[in-house]
């Protein structure tokens, strides 16, 4: 070879290998070597560098790994390099040695430009690699990572809230026939029974009980879902319930499959670790709705459910699936009875007492009576006599809430909500089902027909009118976006200002819902607001009439009763939901306010991490009664509980202590049950480096109901320094179900949900 070939060939080579690696080498210029100049000062640097090298260390390590690197980054990283090549070919075009020099960096442009990318892909494990040895021991880049990805997911959350997307089953259309000109109603079912596609199947399904061919190939099948389990009163009567829905659907010559989902009793975990269970129980059973349903082609679904996360679990279950539904309320117990205080209790009346207990006050009333029972009797007297038998809570808690606002969306029978668990009512309520779900399938009436932003906008005028739960926040938001429905934290706030308050139903009133059932229940109030124009009477129902047909027969509410006070006579002129922001609450809060405690309320912070740390407190008489306290209880967030549990015990110790100086703060939740100055839900939540992690003892806190605030007297630049010094607490649980539910869930301003992604 002579000299010049042996030249020409080290440049062709050397100009060609430079072109392939160009486009790793732009993408570990990109991508690593920030890594190698931020680090050490985020490591090392003063504070506001380690922020500055977390933030670059962070948008660099997003890139790499977030972005369709094939389809951006590595391409145009290719690009910058062609355009490179084919400046020098154009610098040094001309003379022969020059055309020979920029025809060879046309050919490595071209080059670069097809095998670029694919370099840059080789190039992505050794940037990996880089990172992962820069990140070692590196707690706090990762951790700030985390906690930005945290956001990352919100916002993307947030982007794609209304594009549901489930499995398309492609059902035979609406409106089809039968050969024998019969409307086509088993229209999901039918795949596994028509012809002789799904033999094995068809087999089962006789041995299960389908009583002939006839109704093998037409008749509609459906689900039957109970929320039965024996260990709560709430639920433990919905398996008769179910038994009496599925002889009235199978007389109608329908097809109805019994099965069951579980849930949790919050009454009787409150308080404890399994408290932490409930909440995503409501996930647990939309999932168990959703894949009986789809899995076994069910035509229509009737969900029986009892206990508070039971409701909203069906009813997104039945958003997902959307074939025809309805849901049938266990109903409400009855009110219980102490000889002892001689007056009536309930459930409440239990939590209440053990802060009494704790304070040595639970005593019998000074009313002329007996006073001589100890402290243990009355409480064993309250433990014996507060639940009467089956039914969900009694008060405007959450479970009546619930039920409430969803026969107020239309997806109940009328009356469904008020009409007491042990009342023949309920069952015939289960024997009229039947004739509902026929209307249903033949009129294609559809859950995400019915969950519509007007059906919702009832599910909260209902809520503030009667005085119901903040879960009832947390639930109608996750079954909005469920459904697809635009609904927001502000929609709260705005039907809060416009609806007053209006019943005198525990827990800061006197009555119960058995005691609503008596003088027309649910429809009697309905027909109330519909006239005054609260509610919208013109949505469709279950039944195939309007809001406003359902209730027509039903008896206007009696001029005498005493429970619902007249309109222009309100207990609060608006709602007792506010939703709160402020530097302690950016993300939103959810207060309990039913003006009884006043609208504004600033006191000295008391921080605890984690309920049990204040119920520890209340137990033994710690918290003073002489000097305004705002009780702050963090790390009891959906991620950081993990769980997101109910706080009555302390909240209703509070009551029962009489300790009236005092708010209470969370991140977590309340039962329906609680009452007092309380704010929950607040977001972002503690474990992940909300401002509610940063509050300290004696940091003084505004809660203001009447401009929405929720404020500490912390400087922007205090909180910042505090910031810096905060360690997010480790993973507490790794495996098992609620592991699987602190990863996956997502805030409370957003329904603290599961499939948001
Ligand atoms: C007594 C209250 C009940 C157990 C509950 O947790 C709720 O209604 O939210």
């Amino acid at each position: 070879m002579s000299d010049s070939t042996l030249v020409k060939t080290a440049q062709i080579s050397a100009i060609l290998t430079a072109a392939a690696a160009s486009g790793g080498i732009i993408s570990i210029s990109l991508f690593a070597l920030p890594g190698f100049i931020v680090k050490p000062r985020q490591r090392k640097g003063t504070d506001r560098e380690k922020a500055l090298g977390a933030s670059i260390s962070h948008i660099a390590r997003q890139w790499q790994y977030d972005y369709d690197v094939g389809k951006i980054v590595f391409p145009s990283a290719a690009l910058i390099s062609s355009l490179l090549y084919s400046y020098v070919a154009y610098a040094v075009r001309g003379e022969r040695s020059g055309r020979y020099l920029s025809a060879l960096y046309a050919t490595a442009a071209g080059l670069n430009l097809l095998i670029g990318p694919f370099t840059g892909f080789a190039i992505l494990p050794v940037n990996n690699l880089i990172w992962s040895y820069l990140d070692k021991n590196d707690d706090l880049a990762v951790e700030r990572v985390t906690a930005t990805a945290e956001e990352k997911l919100q916002q993307e959350q947030d982007e794609h809230k209304f594009e549901a997307k489930y499995l398309d089953y492609s059902p035979v259309p609406y409106g089809s026939k039968h050969e024998d000109g019969a409307p086509v109603l088993n229209r999901y079912s039918t795949v596994l029974t028509r012809g002789h596609d799904s033999p094995a199947a068809q087999a089962m399904l006789y041995a299960a009980g389908v009583p002939d061919r006839n109704a093998m190939k037409k008749s509609p099948q459906v689900g039957v879902a109970t929320v039965w389990w024996e260990g709560n009163p709430c639920n433990m009567h919905l398996l008769e319930l179910g038994k009496t829905v599925k002889k009235s659907i199978t007389e109608r010559d329908l097809i109805a499959w019994q099965y069951n989902t579980i849930g949790v009793s919050d009454g009787i975990t409150m308080g404890t670790e399994g408290m932490r269970f409930s909440l995503q129980t409501r996930e647990l059973i939309a999932d168990s709705v959703e894949t009986v349903t789809c899995a076994q082609y069910h035509d229509a679904c009737i969900a029986i459910p009892g206990c508070d996360k039971n409701m909203p679990g069906v009813v997104m279950g039945m958003a997902r699936h959307n074939r025809p539904s309805i849901m049938i309320y266990g109903g409400t117990i009855a009110v219980g009875y102490s000889n002892l205080l001689r007056k009536r209790i309930n459930i409440s009346t239990c939590f209440e007492a053990a802060g009494a207990y704790a304070y040595d006050t639970l005593r019998q009333p000074d009313d002329g009576g007996d006073t001589s029972k100890s402290k243990d009797e009355i409480i064993e007297d309250l433990e014996s006599h507060a639940c009467p038998g089956a039914g969900a809570c009694g008060g405007m808690y959450t479970a009546n809430t619930l039920a409430t606002a969803i026969e107020s969306m239309g997806l109940s029978l009328p009356g469904s909500s008020s009409t007491p668990a042990e009342s023949p009512a309920k069952m015939r309520e289960c024997v009229k089902v039947a004739d509902a779900i026929q209307v249903c399938i033949e009129k294609d009436i559809t859950p995400r027909k019915l969950l519509t932003k007007s059906s919702f906008e009832n599910a909260l005028v209902m809520t503030m009118a009667l005085g119901g739960s903040t879960n009832g926040v947390l639930h109608f938001l996750a079954m909005a976006r469920t459904a697809e429905v635009d609904l927001t934290l502000d929609d709260f706030q705005r039907v809060s200002n416009k609806i007053p308050f209006i019943a005198d139903l525990a827990p800061s009133g006197r009555y119960y819902m058995a005691d609503l059932y008596e003088i027309g229940g649910i429809p009697s109030v309905q027909k109330l607001l519909i006239a005054a124009g609260l509610l919208n009477g013109d949505i469709p129902t279950v039944t195939g009439k309007t809001l406003a047909q359902n209730v027509e027969s039903f008896p206007s509410l009696p001029q005498d009763q005493v429970i619902i006070r007249p309109l222009n006579n309100p207990i609060k002129p608006t709602g007792h939901l506010q939703i709160l922001r402020g530097n302690l609450a950016p993300g939103g809060a959810v207060a309990k306010i039913t003006g009884k405690e006043g609208l504004k309320f600033t006191g000295k912070a008391r921080v605890f991490n984690k309920e049990h740390e204040l119920n520890d407190a209340l137990t033994k008489g710690k918290i003073p009664r002489d000097e305004n306290l705002v009780l702050i209880v963090r790390y009891e967030g959906p991620k950081g509980g993990p769980g997101m549990p109910e706080q009555l015990k302390s909240s209703a110790a509070l009551m029962g202590a009489n300790l009236t100086n005092v708010a209470l703060l969370t991140d977590g939740r309340y039962s329906g049950a609680s009452h007092g100055f309380i704010v929950g839900h607040i977001v972002p939540e503690a474990a992940v480096g909300g401002p509610i992690a940063l509050v300290q003892d004696g940091d003084l806190i505004t809660i203001d109901a009447e401009t929405n605030q929720l404020n500490m007297n912390v400087s922007e630049a205090e909180l910042q320094e505090r910031l810096k010094s905060w360690q997010p607490p480790k993973p507490q649980l790794t495996r098992g179900v609620l592991a699987k539910y602190a990863r996956l869930v997502g805030d409370a301003s957003h329904g603290a949900m599961t499939d948001l992604f």
